[in-house]
């Protein structure tokens, strides 16, 4: 296992900044290698700027297929949906000729929807180019949270489903999500997280080893060809 690299920076503007021009560059080399390229996101209110400033880049992306690493089971006209958030504030400029692949289909709940996502997210080219997690201070990423009743399943190293449905104590309203084997092998894998009361959450991640407790752990212990990298301001 290679431990995590952390890339620290003095402030939020200068750490998204940094981690957008390097998700640029690789996302870049995906198309010109591969002619395409594929980056998963997450939600939230941490990403906010790093998106704006990564949609700003000037990469073909009209190559570039973006989708969610997680979603609350909301329409996008709700506040809480993560892909208004991201049509928002990344979709914006170069980056709106970018493909967005959303999770919300309309059915009640996520469960009836896994089997069309499942078809949709298992067309997607694999392995992601970039993978881009976030995590709260109860210690989840994407939308593994502590008390999940089908969390074994969500962080199964061999796990054969791309997407699940997930209920927990600390989602707030039913999510989906894509599962533990489709993120860790994305070619970079970074955890982006600010202020003092994250740094001591990550501290305590990397101090133990009970994923059910946090199960961002899954993450940081993962076995990868690449260090997953942390991204860290005040
Ligand atoms: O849907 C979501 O909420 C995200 O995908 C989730 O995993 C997020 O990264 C963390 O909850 C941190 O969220 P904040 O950035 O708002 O602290």
């Amino acid at each position: 296992m290679t431990d995590p690299v952390l890339h620290r920076y003095d402030n939020r503007q200068d750490l998204a900044e940094a981690l957008a021009t390097g998700v640029a560059a690789v996302l870049a080399g995906a198309i010109a290698t591969r002619g395409s390229a594929t980056l998963a996101v997450s939600g939230g209110s941490t990403p906010k700027l790093f998106l704006e400033h990564l949609g700003r880049a000037e990469i073909d992306w009209s190559q570039v297929e973006v989708t969610l690493v997680d979603e609350r089971w909301v329409p996008e006209t709700s506040e809480r949906s993560n892909l208004s958030l991201v049509r928002r504030h990344l979709m914006q400029g170069p980056a709106e000729k970018a493909h967005l692949l959303g999770f919300y289909t309309g059915h009640d709940t996520p469960e009836e929807a896994i089997e069309e996502l499942r078809h949709r997210y298992c067309r997607l080219s694999r392995p992601f180019d970039v993978a881009v997690l976030g995590m709260g201070t109860d210690g989840h990423t994407a939308s593994f949270f502590p008390g999940a009743g089908n969390l074994d399943e969500l962080l199964h190293p061999q796990g054969h489903d791309e997407v699940a449905a997930v209920h927990a104590p600390g989602a707030g309203e039913p999510r989906i999500t894509l599962t533990l084997p489709m993120l860790v092998d994305a070619r970079f894998l970074a955890l982006h997280i600010e202020g003092e009361e994250k740094r001591t959450v990550l501290d305590a991640a990397l101090a133990g080893s009970d994923v059910s407790e946090m199960p961002v752990r899954a993450i940081l212990g993962a076995t990868r060809a690449e260090p997953l990298n942390v991204f860290w301001a005040p």
